[in-house]
């Protein structure tokens, strides 16, 4: 039966080891249809790691992770498969080809996975999502010729192209300038208000995610401090969250022989 409120995305005691060391601590992490959640955390409190987990790309130690109803931590290749179809994913190192056009660029999802489509149905379909991102006209331009912020909106258009479900991005706002910044913001909010999509955005910039969040699940030392509305996590009374909104560091007490013994365990 297809519930409404079925969350798309369901993880349970997640935990994430890199060699000897636990990255990610018992997390849980729920997004329901049509939301827009942030992931944010400062630098190294595992949000990448919790990313490449959410899309199978890297295996849970232990926990369960469920996309769009699929238990990825048991998913086979071909389930994996399928259940990629139905993902969008614009990573901050996922550039274009730029030995492709724009048009190219963003047909290549259609390409690798829609074997039955003819090339018209192709072009049309990528020059609907250069438009919606603001881009139509530009198919056929090669990506040098972009500014940095159209090659990033050209990458949406591109991750967007399947219609996806569910769709993650990473880093929006990284390298570009604070107009350019707000921009793909709006057009953030445009997907999901238009195309009815679920968006998780993993993201440092405070400014970014108070403006398109829905709700934010703070990251800190691999564990979730608190899932809540930007309001609850602007006023949360967590030492931690404050310092982070507040840019203050964390106070770091080094213990130097704890860190020898981590540096000689991982060397092994
Ligand atoms: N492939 C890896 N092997 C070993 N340790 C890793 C690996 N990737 C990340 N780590 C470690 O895991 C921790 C979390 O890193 P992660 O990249 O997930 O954090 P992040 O919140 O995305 O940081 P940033 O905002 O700086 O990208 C860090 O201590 C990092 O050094």
């Amino acid at each position: 039966m297809n519930d409404a409120r079925e969350p798309l995305i369901e993880v349970h005691g997640l935990e994430a080891w890199y060699g000897k060391r636990r990255i990610l601590h018992d997390v849980d992490f729920r997004v329901d249809a049509g939301e827009i959640r942030v992931i944010m955390g400062g630098s190294g409190s595992g949000k990448s790691t919790l990313l490449r987990h959410l899309l199978g790309l890297h295996r849970a130690t232990a926990g369960s992770i469920r996309l769009l109803g699929t238990d990825i931590t048991r998913a086979g290749p071909r389930e994996m498969q399928l259940l990629r179809r139905k993902l969008g994913v614009s990573f901050q190192g996922g550039a274009l080809l730029t030995s492709l056009s724009v048009g190219d660029n963003v047909a290549l999802p259609l390409r690798e996975h829609h074997s039955d489509l003819d090339e018209n149905q192709i072009r049309i379909m990528s020059r609907m999502k250069l438009e919606i991102v603001n881009l139509g006209g530009f198919h056929d331009l090669m990506p040098s010729q972009l500014s940095g912020g159209m090659v990033k909106r050209a990458a949406l258009a591109r991750a967007i192209v399947m219609d996806p479900q569910l769709l993650f991005f990473d880093e929006p706002s990284a390298g570009l300038d604070p107009v350019v910044s707000a921009e793909l913001d709006e057009l953030i909010l445009r997907l999901r208000d238009a195309l009815r999509m679920t968006i998780v955005v993993v993201t440092h910039e405070l400014e970014s995610a108070f403006k398109i969040a829905d709700s934010i699940t703070v990251l800190d030392q691999g564990r979730i401090l608190m899932t809540g509305t930007v309001d609850a996590v602007r006023h949360s009374d967590n030492e931690r969250i404050q310092d982070l909104l507040n840019r203050r560091p964390r106070e770091v007490v080094v213990d130097a022989d704890a860190y020898l013994r981590r540096l000689t365990e991982e060397a092994v």
